[in-house]
């Protein structure tokens, strides 16, 4: 009931419906860490053993996103919207390679997970993203292509910092191949164009670190991208203009996960709601948190790229709250 005042309110305010959705594809090789990352950012804790992921699995996080008029309060003001990042988790086992771009569809960003203590899982990224770019299709897509031709921001994270740590190497696990390209790239003769531009892509060179197993990352700078994806698709009439890859600089650190947020933005405050995801029946439904086995198909996807197919409401912002003005600063690094 209260929900239902809330939408009516909204709608009446902003002629738009309260609520949007992006998607996001979480992709990198097989035992990289994108099940324990997805949980990490969705529950705000580690996972002991992530099951291997049977095609894709869907999980949603929950955001509210506009202006309330007040900072760090915990009541939601009238004109903040609710906005549900569907995390595309798709598995990375060879097992699923011929169909796995079935999921690749109305993707408004990527997330690309490699393992820093294996070198090639970080050169493979190129691989997926060409293969995105060339059978998926894009919601709100970029003017340019970045890596592979993709026409959506992307952000790359650098995961494992553990066993990278422990090993006291970032690039080499100690296997033969890794240890040789390790070598090659030393001597410069690995072209640099093998791997993903991480100097270009959000946030900075290097991409995020993050640990899945310890409960640690950049959580500020995941959400950060999460608006970013959100702020596109539902809150910019002109799309922005080439290089967006970096939308803003962001230091990189970890963030303790159990933090509250002490919200010196305004426009936005990020949650999670593990489990509530579906109960406003707000979004179509979604397979979430559930393993989909992939189902045969002859008509593999052609790549499209759909600008804003779905006549997605668009929602004003004044001046004042212009939410790309992202600057926040307060961090920590503690494990959980
Ligand atoms: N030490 C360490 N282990 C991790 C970390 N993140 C994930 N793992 C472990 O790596 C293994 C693979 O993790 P998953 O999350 O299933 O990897 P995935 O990329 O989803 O794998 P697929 O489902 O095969 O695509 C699991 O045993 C995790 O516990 C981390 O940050 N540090």
């Amino acid at each position: 009931m209260f929900w239902r005042d809330r939408e009516r309110e909204n709608n009446d305010q902003n002629g738009g419906p309260p609520c949007g959705q992006v998607r996001v594809l979480i992709v990198g090789d097989s035992g990289v860490g994108k099940t324990s990352l997805v949980h990490l950012i969705i529950k705000s804790s580690s996972i002991a053993r992530p099951p291997q992921t049977i095609g894709c699995t869907v999980g949603v996080k929950h955001i509210t996103y506009g202006n309330s008029g007040s900072s760090s309060s915990s009541i939601k003001g009238d004109s903040e919207r609710d906005f549900f990042i569907e995390l595309w988790d798709v598995s990375g086992h060879e097992r699923y390679k011929d169909c796995r771009s079935l999921f690749y569809s109305q993707i408004n960003g990527v997330i690309f997970v490699h393992d820093l203590s294996q070198r090639r899982t970080k050169t493979s990224l190129q691989k997926w993203a060409s293969e995105i770019a060339a059978t998926g299709t894009f919601s709100a897509p970029l003017s340019s292509g970045g890596p592979g031709g993709l026409p959506v921001p992307y952000i790359v994270v650098s995961n494992k910092a553990d066993v990278a740590a422990k090993e006291g190497t970032r690039g080499s696990s100690g296997n033969l191949v890794d240890a040789a390209r390790h070598w090659v790239e030393k001597q410069g003769l690995l072209p640099s164009s093998e791997e993903i531009p991480l100097t270009e892509s959000f946030p900075g060179s290097g991409g995020l670190i993050a640990a899945a197993k310890e409960a640690r990352y950049d959580k500020e700078a995941v959400v950060r991208f999460f608006r970013m994806l959100i702020r596109r698709r539902y809150f910019s009439d002109e799309l922005p203009a080439p290089s967006p890859w970096s939308a803003s600089p962001v230091q990189r650190s970890v963030q303790r996960l159990d933090e509250n947020i002490s919200d010196e933005d305004p426009f936005y405050k990020a949650t999670s709601l593990a489990g509530d995801s579906y109960k406003y029946n707000m979004l179509p439904p979604l397979p979430a948190q559930r393993n989909l086995t992939p189902p045969p198909t002859l008509y593999p996807q052609q790549p499209v790229s759909v600008r804003e197919s779905y006549g997605i409401p668009r929602f004003p912002l004044s001046g004042s709250q212009e939410i790309s003005n992202t600057a926040r600063s307060k961090r920590m690094d503690i494990n959980v």
